[in-house]
């Protein structure tokens, strides 16, 4: 058992899906997973293993913010041998022509955390990017099953309510599609520890226009992104 995962040696599988949500952990576990035990209660962040199309898949909550991200993506890496992370997010769309319900992939992810900053003394501002072979596999996979994949920047923001939306003008004038909160923590991380990530990300919030997903909605979207994730990852 890690400090923040209450799991034993073998119980997480190599390949993790990785919702903010832990609700969304138990959803896509019971929803989509054959045979899913549940591995972890610690803080109510609940962890999931079962198989998807015969291959072992964990999903795993993260909590909301880079710094709980970094804590579930460090220990599952590090502690419990993890190789492939693909988080499963929900995101506020910055861009006109994005929708409620669009999937996303971030292929990099800018921020206004301060965590690379410290990393690099400040003196570099490092690029945290997505896993290639991740990233074309899910475009794969998306074209497959049919679902439109929007690929591009994002940015995680460690504030979800913030006094400067006008920088969401700035960042959609240089193409960031999307706000979200973990992506970057978990990019680096798998970088530093040489694992695999991607971030794959459905438009719960439309920021400029105000809308927001009714619950139907978002059932729908989220499946959408979760069969990708799950292509994806057992490819
Ligand atoms: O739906 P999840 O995966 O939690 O992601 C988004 O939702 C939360 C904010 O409501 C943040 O964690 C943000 O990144
Ligand atoms: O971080 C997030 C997630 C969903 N919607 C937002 O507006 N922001």
């Amino acid at each position: 058992m890690s400090v923040h995962i209450g799991a034993q040696p073998g119980d997480i599988a190599e390949r993790v899906l990785l919702p903010g949500d832990p609700m969304r952990a138990k959803w896509i576990a019971e929803t989509f997973l054959k045979d899913p035990v549940c591995y972890t209660q610690v803080r109510g962040m609940l962890g999931f293993t079962g198989t998807w199309q015969g291959v072992r898949v964990s999903v795993q909550g993260s909590g909301m913010g880079m710094p709980s991200a970094s804590i579930y993506s460090h220990e599952l890496i590090n502690e419990y041998g993890v190789k492939s992370l693909i988080r499963i997010g929900s995101c506020g769309a910055l861009l006109d022509d994005l929708n409620l319900g669009d999937v996303i992939a971030a292929i990099g992810s800018a921020t206004d955390s301060n965590m690379n900053r410290a990393r690099f003394d400040g003196l570099v501002d490092y690029a945290p990017v997505a896993d290639f072979s991740l990233l074309r596999t899910a475009a794969d996979v998306a074209d497959r099953r049919e679902i439109a994949l929007r690929v591009g920047p994002v940015l995680a923001a460690d504030a979800f309510y913030t006094d400067r939306p006008d920088l969401f003008d700035t960042l959609a004038d240089y193409g960031v599609l999307a706000v979200e909160m973990e992506s970057a923590a978990i990019y680096t991380t798998a970088a530093r520890f040489r694992a695999k990530a991607l971030t794959i990300l459905t438009v719960s919030d439309h920021i400029k226009r105000g809308e927001k997903m009714d619950s139907a909605q978002r059932e729908q979207g989220f499946s959408d992104m979760v069969q990708i994730g799950l292509d994806t990852i057992i490819a």
